[in-house]
């Protein structure tokens, strides 16, 4: 069974001025460090708050890269839970589970016209390799058996159900278009088409 191992608070978001509390884990089953970031004491201070898992994205979470939206998602993130609370699970399955040299691999082979999961396939891995059992030992550590899920991904929420986490409802992310050769936009447009995701490709954010 996963705990808790420490909780620090910082502050973070573009301007590092959002108040908030990082945890770490004992016990996670794969090895690598993923974190919790608790914004307004959501964990102890509310009955259904609202839950993010985030998978890493060092290209886009780090160097807002054109060619996907994470980067501005986690923003977009920070920003909702910083008024209204939440809980962010940052999961490091950067690439979809298939590590960071695979994923840049996967951007060669993007470039020269295949899809994002075709890229994945041709270069021996499935659609998604990830798997959402360590975020559910972490929300069980945080006693969080009843949330809301911000997603636009069924996997991430059949994931919790199927292990006996409650999701009332779930909150879409906006739509972070980016044009261009080396833009976002076929690549969200492939997760909708073929990975059957929520997102609405018309809800764009206004800056
Ligand atoms: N293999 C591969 N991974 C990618 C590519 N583009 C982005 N990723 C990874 O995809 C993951 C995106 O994760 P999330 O932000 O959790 O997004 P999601 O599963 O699309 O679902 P939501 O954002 O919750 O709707 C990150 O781990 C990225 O590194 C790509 O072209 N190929
Ligand atoms: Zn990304």
């Amino acid at each position: 069974m996963a705990q808790v191992r420490a909780r620090v608070q910082l502050n973070v978001g573009k301007n590092s001025d959002i108040p908030a509390e990082i945890i770490s884990f004992t016990d996670l089953k794969d090895g690598k460090e993923h974190i919790a970031m608790v914004f307004n004491n959501a964990d102890t201070e509310q009955d259904v708050p609202l839950i993010r898992m985030h998978s890493e994205c060092l290209t886009g979470d780090v160097f807002y890269s054109s060619r996907c939206d994470c980067g501005e998602q986690l923003n977009e993130c920070i920003e909702m839970m910083h008024e209204q609370g939440g809980i962010l699970l940052y999961l490091r399955q950067e690439g979809r589970g298939i590590g960071l040299y695979n994923k840049i691999d996967a951007y060669v082979l993007q470039s020269q016209g295949m899809n994002t999961y075709e890229a994945n396939n041709h270069l021996g891995f499935a659609d998604d390799l990830r798997d959402f059992s360590d975020a559910v030992l972490m929300l069980n550590a945080l006693n969080l058996p009843h949330v809301k899920l911000m997603t636009n991904n069924p996997k991430k929420l059949n994931a919790l159900r199927d292990a006996g986490i409650t999701v009332d409802s779930v909150v879409g992310t906006h739509a972070h278009i980016k044009a261009g050769v080396a833009g976002n936009k076929a690549y969200l447009e492939t997760k909708i088409k073929h990975g059957a995701h929520m997102l609405d490709i018309k809800k764009i954010k206004k800056p």
